[in-house]
């Protein structure tokens, strides 16, 4: 099993690997701790927005019909019979030569079908019992009619969407203080590897710290996972075997690192030979990150990535986000591929895709990739300023600076991170 692999596209891995992942239960929170969350039902308008005709500016409401010879040169003049705040309700309608002062967000008077901006009039003094309007207006003009936005039952949101600043604006004004989400996946995280210590031990000759486990730890809770570290696991199979059975009960998806390759002491991959292990992949279609493997593990899924820091972190980015948002009952999880053009030329034949580190820019208003060379699965430092991965075809001799390649954005651009 080790050595005969068979090689499937990321495509097919990633659907194989999502269509074996659970649907989780569902709980009900605070609006307060709903941002992220995933909704886990159809959300409706529980009334018309907005519920009462109201102004959209400050100025006066009037009947249109005594606008309709009004001019700057020739304005009309109307008697002010009262003034209506945000938050108060009219008490007078608004008869012929007649006009109400009304704030922004105030309902509007009965009788008035027609708002003027205090711009658009003469003497509008707060205490002036008479006001001259220069423009001729529309009936419905300057007025935000009951229900202009949405009608109560409209569907406001949906069950699978990740739920953001917006989302919050909308569940508060149609009081939803408590909001039914999808549970957060337990993502337990387990690295593999005699070699390696704990970030605060001392480096002593041909051992490594783990880095890999912080690291998925971060991306995890990124993703909207609970992060459940396990500790590290020495490249023993006897022991190894046990250890994962057990974490496997406590969590929802399993996810390790190291040890799928073909190496003597490649526990992960010698696991596979087990009778309670079904096999999902073993190899897949790309570069780095190739011996990525999945499997079913008494039937809990287990994400087996390859120990190299950005293979790591790639296979994250193709499997295990991906899993955590479809387990947290998001939909379309898979990352949006779009193009851009290549910055500089990239001349490197590959057997596979290969999945390159990089940035996004505009030049010109033009969307650059840019990729980044210290490309090496087992290097690190540039992992922090990745933004995304371009996709550089199998075959070929690569691609030639300005050619458009397929890119798959994983991080928020530069200028929306924050600091
Ligand atoms: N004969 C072959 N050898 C290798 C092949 C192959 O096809 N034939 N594939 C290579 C590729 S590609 C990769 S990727 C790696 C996969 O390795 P493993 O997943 O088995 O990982 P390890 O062997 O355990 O470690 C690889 C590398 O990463 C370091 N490492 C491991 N864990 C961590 C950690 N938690 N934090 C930081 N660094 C870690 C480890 O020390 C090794 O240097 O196999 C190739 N070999
Ligand atoms: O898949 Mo490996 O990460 O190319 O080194
Ligand atoms: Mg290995």
């Amino acid at each position: 099993m080790r050595f005969a692999r068979q090689t499937i596209s990321v495509q097919e891995a990633v659907d194989k690997w999502l269509a074996v992942l659970p649907t989780l239960a569902t709980e009900q929170v605070n609006i307060g701790e709903a941002y992220g969350r995933i909704l886990a039902c159809d959300l409706h308008a529980t009334h018309d927005l907005p519920h009462f005709d109201r102004s959209p500016l400050d100025g006066y409401a009037v009947k249109a019909a005594d606008t309709v010879t009004a001019s700057v040169g020739s304005p009309v003049a109307l008697r002010v019979i009262e003034t209506v705040a945000a938050g108060q309700v009219p008490a007078r309608e608004v008869m012929a030569g007649c006009a109400t002062r009304i704030m922004t967000g105030a309902m509007m008077p009965e009788g008035a079908d027609a708002v003027i901006m205090f711009e658009q009039t003469q003497n509008p003094g707060e205490q002036s019992e008479q006001v001259w309007i220069k423009r001729a207006l529309q009936p419905g003009d300057n007025v935000s009619r009951r229900g202009e936005e949405m009608a109560k039952g409209t569907v406001i949101a949906q069950a699978g969407e990740r739920i953001n600043a917006g989302t919050i604006a909308i569940l508060a004004t149609f009081g939803f203080s408590r909001v039914d989400v999808f549970r957060r996946p337990r993502v337990g995280l387990l690295s593999t590897g005699s070699e390696l210590l704990g970030v605060d031990e001392p480096l002593v000759p041909g051992k490594i710290r783990n880095s890999n486990m912080a690291m998925l730890s971060a991306l995890v809770a990124e993703a909207g996972g609970v992060p459940v570290c396990f500790s590290g696991m020495k490249d023993e199979l006897a022991p190894a075997k046990n250890k994962i059975s057990e974490y496997m009960q406590q969590v929802d998806v399993l996810i390790s690192s190291g040890g799928v390759s073909v190496g003597d002491y490649d526990v992960i991959a010698h696991l596979a030979d087990d009778p309670d292990v079904e096999l999902l992949f073993n190899r897949v279609a790309m570069r780095p990150a190739s011996p990525t493997t999945s499997m079913l593990v008494a039937g809990k899924p287990l994400l087996a990535l390859s120990g190299n820091p950005g293979a790591c972190f790639l296979g994250f980015e193709l499997f295990g986000r991906t899993a955590i948002r479809q387990l947290a009952g998001e939909k379309g999880v898979k990352p949006p591929i779009i193009q851009a053009r290549l910055a500089v030329p990239y001349e490197k034949p590959c057997p596979y895709p290969r999945y390159l580190r990089g940035k996004l820019m505009e030049q010109d208003s033009v969307l650059l990739a840019v990729p980044d060379f210290n490309d090496k699965a087992g290097n690190l430092g540039t992992l922090k300023d990745s933004e995304c991965f371009i996709v550089i075809p199998a075959g070929g001799s690569g691609k030639a600076v300005g050619e458009l390649v397929d890119v798959l954005a994983h991080a928020a651009p530069a200028w929306r991170k924050d600091g």
